[in-house]
């Protein structure tokens, strides 16, 4: 019998699950998908084959992660790729905090689940929803090795320098207070495409990655390894997200809970969930923020104003801490498709070699690009991320390492 070839990702977020099924042997993709809103009465499953056949939407309450799950399973089986197929070779799930001691992908066994829920105060938005993803896996496939891909592994060859916070030492290492950073599958990915693009190694070149998703961060790459990154203990800290502040000064959470009255746990929400775009103009999606901002709304310009202030802050910050740097590569649903904030992020730079030229700038595509023009100095592309292509290979690759071991 030939081995199986198949990897399913999965990757839980607090209300949504994304899942692809792909085909290491050429890396091709056989069916992705999306569940939305789980939880509330309007959750939605969108499942689209890859191979054939007709996107398809349905409707209807979703009650939690493990009836997400099994209405993944039931669109795949639908398209003959049922979740009980011998091909399917592992499932690799996204982690976003893997803490300080998981540095490579890992197989899951009790151990690392343990240690995943260990860390779900620092990650209160996503651990939990990994966990629920892994165990309706387990229980679904048990004999099937099933890999956790960390967000936080690419971010743990910064520096100490970067790392640590200046509190007191003692404080920090009894709770395990640092900087951590976050999605690292994707800074890893596009920092090695970008170096691709420029027709280089990845240990030739230095590259700043701005990831501008739902959440949002920069990391400074040197020659292929993350030496800063903007996110910390959690995904809060650094760049203005959808609904995430970033950088603010903790005492305005004192000054919230003295003055305001508020909870630990309300400021908690207020700065995961109310804040960022969505607490400064009532709307995270840059599409209609855009939309706004072009029929006259004055709180949708000044978002994103204030959104590509903080992204600039960055861009320089990560420019000095690298000293030379071959590109700037946006990627993630904003980074790729928002040429607004990527105007916005590099105008007025022309003295650090950054320029975007505004006709390769307005070009869609989903290929990665150089958006400079040519006489700049460092380049500026737009390389869209694939963090489910990359989870699926190191999930493939670590089970054929065990393969090998074994025999
Ligand atoms: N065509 C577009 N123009 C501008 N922004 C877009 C476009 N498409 C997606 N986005 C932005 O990308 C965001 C989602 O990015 P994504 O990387 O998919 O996030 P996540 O993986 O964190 O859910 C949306 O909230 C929206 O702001
Ligand atoms: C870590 C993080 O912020 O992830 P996401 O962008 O998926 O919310
Ligand atoms: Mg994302």
């Amino acid at each position: 019998m030939t081995p199986p070839t198949r990897v399913l990702v999965l990757n839980s977020g607090s209300s949504s699950v994304k899942y692809q099924l792909l085909d290491m042997r050429d890396d091709r993709r056989l069916a992705q998908g999306l569940v939305e809103r789980i939880g509330e009465e309007t959750s939605r499953i969108v499942h689209t084959p890859l191979q054939g056949g007709e996107k398809r939407e349905k409707n209807g309450p979703i009650a939690d992660h493990a009836a997400a799950l099994k209405a993944v399973a039931e669109e795949l089986a639908a398209d003959g790729l049922g979740m009980d197929s011998p091909e399917l070779a592992a499932i690799g799930h996204r982690v976003v905090h893997g803490g300080l001691r998981f540095t490579e992908p890992t197989v899951i066994d009790d151990e690392v689940l343990a240690e995943i829920e260990r860390l779900v105060p620092v990650a209160p938005l996503h651990n939990p929803a990994n966990l629920v993803g892994i165990r309706t896996a387990m229980a679904m496939r048990p004999d099937l090795p099933q890999v956790a891909v960390f967000d936080t592994a690419f971010h743990t060859t910064m520096p100490e320098s970067a790392a640590r916070y200046a509190i007191d030492v003692e404080t920090a290492d009894a709770h395990r207070i640092r900087r951590y950073g976050f999605h690292g599958t994707s800074h890893a990915y596009v920092s090695r495409e970008t170096a691709k693009l420029l027709g280089k190694e990845p240990a030739e070149v230095n590259v700043i990655v701005l990831h501008l998703g739902n959440g949002a961060s920069a990391s400074a790459v040197r020659g292929g390894r993350c030496v800063d990154t903007s996110m910390g203990l959690t995904p809060l800290e650094g760049l203005v997200m959808g609904t995430r502040s970033g950088d603010i000064d903790p005492a305005v959470t004192f000054h919230l809970k003295r003055v305001a009255g508020m909870s630990a746990d309300e400021i908690d929400v207020l700065l995961n969930k109310k804040s960022g775009l969505v607490g400064l103009c009532g709307d995270n999606d840059m599409r209609e923020i855009r939309r706004r901002i072009d029929e006259g709304d004055e709180r949708a310009a000044l978002a994103f104003d204030i959104y590509v202030h903080r992204l600039k802050k960055y861009i320089g910050a990560y420019y000095a801490v690298l000293g030379r740097v071959d590109a700037v590569a946006f990627t993630a649903g904003v980074g790729e498709n928002a040429a607004p904030v990527r105007e916005a992020a590099i105008a007025g730079l022309e003295e650090l070699g950054l320029a975007v030229d505004a006709e390769l700038n307005s070009v869609r595509s989903d290929e990665a690009r150089i958006i400079s023009p040519v006489y700049a100095r460092v380049a500026v592309a737009v390389v869209p991320t694939d963090e489910e292509l990359e989870i699926a290979r190191q999930s493939y690759a670590l089970v054929l390492e065990g393969a090998g071991s074994n025999e």
